[in-house]
């Protein structure tokens, strides 16, 4: 255990928590442990905000604990383009699904930021709200639905986390967006070969928009805007909420390589509930442990997997699954860890694009370092820009679109999105070759430069679980993401490869393209696509490609989701847990369903209103 802290942040737990015997069950608060009035459990996304936002109260206390190391330091996070590289490092929780039925058996890599800044460390830096039709994170049809979280309370919340700063080579309207918040997003002038990606969506029918983040909704086709600042760096949560300044607050102790065991709960006698008063940390497996005191709140914000797994662990979970692992059940809670629900992508869809109109150059050593080197000394250049440059967003049920054979009706399927114009397929457009396989990336080969195009099913029927592998914090918990287990959610997803298909066919897009005979190795082509013609090949054909490709689109959510009613939620809209006091959960776990997008700013919104939630600013 290093017992050094760094200026900003402290990995010693002896200096903000408080040792525990070693042998005895310390499961119980005690008087005399180290207390905060606010113990966040997870520095992630959600976490950094609400640390953030807390401790401009100089009269409350805010302890975080993060499992993973300080982002400072980290390059690869720093350094737009260095994602990919992150991935399986000591900044991923690297987590696998279990072996899933629907694509056939594969069990897939599952990234997780772990540091300061959480996923949004690690991830691909696409700035995106939910569509306004999706009602954000209230579904107004449902009875299960965030009462209080619609469009309209979500989008103050969006623009109060944003700074935004409109490249004049890529020019959007702020006046759609937030002018002084923590959170630097920006437009960016996309590659030539994206802009031909948009402009052949356009000749499919596809309106072309701006900015797919503001109130007009998402339908369209156009370019992303990204988390990067005026550096060229990238804002995580941790760079925009935890800035130095933030960091000396006197009143705000972080601490990393914290991992939390347990929750800890007192109670108030037979009848009354129980209430969340600490929490167990170790900084190492059957390592020394200590406590914490939590005085006012615990705020689990450890993300989708582990903020159901820390829950359960604690004793709050289906009873039956807790009593079978030994746990003692302290509120039996069905729907902690169920629902969730995962953005499926239809694998990588890379096709050979002529020589110099990608990024794939970066393959070859010399580029890439001096790549490295430019960004390094002016924040500029190839390595400042995020990976996915454009997209659209479409609904299935839209027949004017190409979703079939030439001459062929498409087949008919149900939008499972909330909104009459609310979108249920986003297809990505990467100018460079990325090859996911079950297990991660392979290297492009650096002679041949490629695109990258995938089909996003974005209101998935079929629904997975986490649950434990075991009653130990140490165990990464068991992740059924239950994929493409209804026929809706198949037919989507191939209407979307039908789709990508077309698009790499029609004009200006097909022109920057070439053949590409290449043969597959170990039964693997990944360039499978290029061989692939929409007016020939069949549904099924398209769904045994499915099954033999497709990846996480890594938006798992709703794994302890919000709703009024206990008997089918798991957390109230104030995301206090039911029938606890002193817990409440704020992270991507209690979207109360997927949302039309990418996940991450919705997140940050979330917390910036949760904040305003807990400190009393606002209610529901
Ligand atoms: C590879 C990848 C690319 C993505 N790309 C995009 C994108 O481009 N745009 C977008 O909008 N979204 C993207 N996402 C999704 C988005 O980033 C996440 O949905 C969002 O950041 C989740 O935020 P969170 O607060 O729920 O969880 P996290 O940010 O994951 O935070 C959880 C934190 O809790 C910590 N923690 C967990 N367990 C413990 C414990 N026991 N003790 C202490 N700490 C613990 C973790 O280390 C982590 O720091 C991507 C995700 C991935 C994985």
């Amino acid at each position: 255990m290093g017992a050094s802290s760094s200026k900003s942040t402290v990995d010693n737990p002896e200096l903000y928590a408080t040792p525990l015997p070693a042998g005895a069950p310390n499961d119980t608060p005690q008087a005399h442990w180290k207390s905060y009035d606010y113990v966040i459990v997870g520095g992630g996304t959600a976490g950094c905000v609400l640390a953030s936002r807390l401790s401009e109260d100089p009269h409350v206390t805010v302890l975080v604990l993060e499992a993973g190391p300080s982002h400072e330091g980290q390059l690869m996070s720093r350094m737009p383009l260095g994602f990919s590289k992150l991935l399986q490092s000591e900044c991923d929780w690297d987590y696998e699904t279990t072996s899933q039925p629907g694509m056939d058996g594969r069990s897939l890599s599952w990234a997780r930021g772990k540091m300061l800044g959480g996923t949004s460390g690690l991830n691909a830096l696409v700035y995106h709200r939910a569509d306004p039709q999706g009602k954000a994170l209230a579904r107004s049809h449902s009875s299960r639905g965030g009462e209080g979280w619609g469009y309209d309370t979500m989008q103050k919340y969006f623009t109060k986390s944003e700074t935004v700063v409109s490249d004049p080579h890529a020019p959007v309207d702020t006046a759609a967006h937030g002018r002084s918040g923590r959170w630097k997003v920006h437009s960016f002038p996309i590659t030539t070969i994206s802009t031909r990606f948009i402009e052949a969506a356009e000749r499919v029918g596809i309106p072309r928009k701006p900015d797919l983040t503001t109130a007009e909704g998402t339908v369209g086709a156009g370019p992303f805007m990204t988390f990067i600042d005026e550096r060229g760096e990238r804002t995580s949560a941790a760079a925009a909420y935890l800035t130095a300044e933030v960091l000396r607050r006197p009143n705000l102790t972080v601490a990393v390589k914290a991992v939390a065991e347990q929750i800890l709960f007192t109670s108030a006698g037979e009848g009354a509930e129980p209430r969340a008063a600490g929490v167990r940390v170790a900084a190492a497996r059957g390592g020394p442990q200590f406590g914490v005191a939590a005085a006012r709140e615990v705020v689990l914000a450890a993300g989708a997997i582990a903020s159901p797994q820390l829950l359960m662990l604690s004793g709050v979970g289906p009873a039956a699954h807790l009593s079978a692992l030994g746990i003692r059940v302290v509120r039996d809670a069905p729907h902690v860890g169920q629902h969730l629900s995962e953005h499926v992508n239809s694998g990588s869809m890379i096709f050979r694009a002529k020589q110099g109109m990608t990024l794939d150059a970066l393959n070859r050593p010399l580029t890439a370092i001096s790549a490295l080197v430019r960004w390094l000394v002016t924040g500029g250049g190839p390595m400042s820009v995020p990976p996915t440059e454009a997209a659209l967003f479409v609904r299935s049920d839209d027949d004017r679109l190409p979703y079939a054979r030439e001459g062929e009706a498409p087949t008919p399927t149900a939008v499972n999105s909330s909104g009459p114009a609310a979108p249920d397929l986003e297809v990505v457009f990467c100018p460079m070759t990325i090859i996911r396989v079950n297990t991660g990336f392979l290297v492009p080969p650096s002679d041949v430069e490629g695109v990258t195009i995938g089909a996003i099913l974005l209101h998935p029927e079929s629904n997975g679980a986490i649950t434990l592998r075991s009653a130990s914090a140490w165990d990464k918990p068991l992740i059924d993401a239950n994929y493409l287990r209804s026929e809706n959610d198949m037919n989507v997803l191939v209407k979307g490869m039908r789709l990508v298909l077309r698009l790499a066919q029609t004009e200006p897009l097909a022109s920057c393209f070439q053949p590409y005979a290449h043969d597959a190795q170990d039964g693997f082509d990944p360039y499978w696509a290029t061989k692939v013609d929409p007016d020939t090949v069949t549904d099924e054909e398209l769904k045994t490609l499915v099954r033999a490709n497709a990846q996480s689109a890594w938006h798992p959510t709703c794994t302890v989701r919000m709703g009024t009613d206990p008997a089918t939620s798991a957390v109230d809209p104030e995301l206090r847990v039911h029938g606890v006091a002193g817990l409440r959960v704020v992270d991507a776990s209690v979207f109360p369903a997927q949302v039309s997008g990418h996940t991450c700013a919705v997140v940050i919104a979330l917390a910036e209103r949760a904040a305003d939630l807990i400190a009393g600013r606002v209610t529901v």
